[in-house]
């Protein structure tokens, strides 16, 4: 593996969702990766990402830096051939150059703008770290996809379902007061087109995902048609991609409670987190015993630990 941004990345998924259940089950083997650095480079807020994948590279014996660019870093410039008389001090060629000569991998997270499409879509951003870094590049979330996240989803879908058949995984959209990215619920589509379960959508009309993360997956834009018998339920806002990065609805009739539940086979529910109680997921789902929520960011240390091993061994 080069770089770890998307699912198409992992040579074979399996073995990576093993690896990171055996690093489960056996963490801290400290001596592997001792002496590598990790740099964590964050132009957007994180918990889980940024407190899991310092836990992972601890745990392998590597050391983690965050920098919060965002914050405390030079404004980027990421146009070629321009004179930088504005207010952008540093250009990212010399930036991920230098952050590629300090460590062995470059984590970054990058959300998308939602003012176009086009440019989210590119991922100047991301693919900028992967031309001038020289050194693997693993997304912390970026324009378009989560993969760490999709990865730790899966191990946890794998290490809940014992039944020998596949299991009915539905990823519904609910609704949310402010306008998100699509990263999450593209990445965990893409993830579940190569995984061994039956996959569907659900969500209103106007939110389909892009059709290349959706690719011979059902879309069901009847909320309750799509939950029947499901045994996992993802659940998660994003805004349109059609109508890109807008809000067409707040229908709180889609929001995630006990109405929800019964229609599916007692399915366990999942998020990534933060989530926002009452609008997205009633409490009575997340305080129950069909969450497993926590779970899934359990994992996020052991999917980061899967990924880092792969990229510096
Ligand atoms: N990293 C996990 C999710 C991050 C982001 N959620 C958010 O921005 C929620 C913000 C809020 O609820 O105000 C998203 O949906 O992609
Ligand atoms: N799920 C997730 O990526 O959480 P953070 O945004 O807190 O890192």
């Amino acid at each position: 593996m080069k770089n770890f941004t998307s699912v198409k990345d992992v040579q074979n998924i399996n073995a990576l969702v093993e690896k990171a259940l055996s690093l489960k089950a056996n963490p801290f083997q400290t001596k592997l990766a001792e002496g590598k650095r990790i740099g964590l480079i964050f132009f957007n807020p994180s918990l889980r990402t940024r407190l899991s994948s310092q836990v992972a590279a601890q745990n392998l014996g590597a050391q983690a830096v965050v920098l919060d660019i965002g914050k405390d870093g030079w404004a980027l410039e990421f146009e070629d051939g321009v004179v930088m008389n504005g207010d952008k001090a540093e250009h990212i060629k010399e930036a991920a150059a230098v952050m590629g000569r300090y460590f062995d991998v470059l984590g970054v997270r990058t959300f998308p703008e939602l003012k176009s499409k086009e440019a989210d879509y590119s991922e100047k951003l991301l693919n900028a770290f992967i031309k001038y870094a020289g050194v693997p590049i693993v997304s912390l979330e970026s324009g378009t996809r989560h993969p760490l996240q999709s990865l730790a989803d899966l191990v946890t879908i794998n290490e809940q379902w014992t039944a020998t058949r596949k299991p009915k995984v539905v990823l519904t959209w609910a609704p949310h007061v402010k306008a998100l990215p699509q990263a999450v619920p593209n990445s965990f589509a893409e993830w579940m087109g190569k995984a061994d379960v039956d996959f569907s959508i659900a969500n209103p009309e106007g939110y389909d995902l892009a059709e290349e993360f959706r690719q011979g997956v059902p879309v069901f834009h009847d909320q309750a048609e799509a939950l029947k018998d499901a045994d996992f339920v993802y659940v998660k806002n994003w805004s349109s991609y059609d109508d890109y990065g807008q809000i067409l609805s707040q229908d709180e009739s889609w929001t995630f409670g006990s109405k929800q539940l019964e229609l599916t086979e007692n399915a366990k529910v999942m998020h990534c987190l933060p989530v926002r109680r009452g609008l997205v997921i009633k409490d009575e789902i997340l305080d129950g015993p069909n969450a497993i929520h926590l779970e899934q960011a359990e994992n996020r240390v052991y999917a980061a630990q899967a990924v880092f091993y792969e990229l510096l061994m």
